[in-house]
């Protein structure tokens, strides 16, 4: 089934963004104002219920069906040497991602998550974006629709997570394009080149906004300009569950970067997500102020593969937990204000 037919059914699907459920918000906040503590004394456990309860359209939200959805594509760019792995490891770690041996698999188990993996045209890397836009406009429909198929009626909660050697350069030339400042400030280590590393990505981001400046800026042309089928499909997996309000849970620098043209046409494309965490890329915490994400966690993670958001929830679970299992005060006998 394809869901974004037309850059323009997915630049309208973007203008036509559901909001969050007000009576349920008032249910759950008025819950956490019952609940045996002093009021805000769970800080943001207290928001992440509300906001879940908001977007699930219930006053008691619960994460029975919870998907980590990992998307995986490949560069045509890596040939300029902008990666400390060669691309072959993209499909190499899908391999171990189905064998059941990478980080994301312990972190989803861990996490209560169920585990999708999109492999995307692996053995077919995108256009090299210094010299051509990265993908046709087919290609680049073809990959938010495959993002959009992982939003299954009746989910409770999307984690997004990506794997594609090359790509934290993809996603600097794509914070550079939508949010300007040089591409030195949005280049990092990746998985840890060295500083002739760092300048070769940094050449290669230059050239890439140059060779597409006079291209129009909508967020559609961009995903297919500079993003690859992983970003893309990361995009049209965030833009499909809020039509379902399925609340997301984003991972790194370079799942952020996919929503990044988006939010540049609809700001509101992030109320329904939250920043699991924020990762080493240097890049990350800027992009997550440009998006006015505040993330979860912060522990130095780098990995990408949707592990730093499975991480987060824990804290997730925290929140429900309590909002959920605490008694109140009527309930406990407790006297709520002397
Ligand atoms: O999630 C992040 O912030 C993150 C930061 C650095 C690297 N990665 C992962 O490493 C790969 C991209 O790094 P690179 O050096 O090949 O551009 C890709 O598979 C990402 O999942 C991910
Ligand atoms: C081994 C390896 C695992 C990864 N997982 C996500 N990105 C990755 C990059 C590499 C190189």
């Amino acid at each position: 089934m394809s869901w974004f037919t037309s850059s323009a059914a997915f630049e309208a699907a973007l203008g036509h963004l559901p909001m969050a459920d007000a009576d349920a918000i008032a249910a759950a906040g008025a819950r956490q104002a019952s609940l045996t503590k002093p009021a805000g004394s769970l800080g943001r456990l207290e928001e992440i219920a509300v906001f879940l309860a908001g977007w699930q359209g219930t006053p008691q939200p619960v994460i029975e069906q919870g998907r980590a959805a990992i998307f995986a594509g490949n560069h045509g760019f890596v040939v300029h040497g902008v990666s400390a792995f060669p691309a072959s490891v993209t499909a190499a770690m899908v391999g171990n991602f189905s064998a059941g041996g990478a980080a994301i698999n312990a972190l989803a188990t861990a996490a209560g998550l169920d585990l999708e993996v999109v492999a995307l045209d692996l053995d077919r890397p995108t256009a090299d974006f210094t010299i051509a836009p990265a993908m046709d406009e087919a290609e680049c429909l073809s990959a938010l629709s495959a993002g959009a198929a992982v939003v299954k009626p009746g989910l409770d909660l999307l984690v997004v997570g990506e794997m594609g050697i090359g790509n934290s350069t993809a996603a600097a030339a794509l914070c550079a394009r939508s949010y300007g400042g040089t591409p030195a400030q949005w280049v990092g280590p990746g998985t840890g080149v060295d500083a002739e590393g760092i300048a070769r990505k940094v050449a290669v981001v230059e050239r890439a906004l140059a060779f597409h400046d006079a291209a129009p800026r909508t967020p559609f042309e961009t995903l297919r300009r500079l993003g690859g089928r992983e970003i893309a499909a990361i995009a049209g997996a965030v833009l499909e569950a809020r039509r379902q309000r399925v609340p997301v849970v984003l991972d790194g620098f370079i799942s952020c970067s996919a929503i990044a043209p988006l939010a540049i046409a609809a700001p509101a494309i992030t109320d329904h997500c939250l920043a699991g965490h924020c990762s080493a890329e240097p890049g990350h915490i800027r992009l997550l102020g440009h998006l006015d994400l505040d993330p979860l966690l912060s522990l130095g993670m780098r990995l990408g593969e949707g592990s730093g958001a499975a991480v987060a929830m824990s804290v997730i679970r925290a929140a429900l937990a309590t909002h959920n299992g605490m008694a109140t005060f009527a309930e406990a006998g407790v006297a709520d204000s002397l």
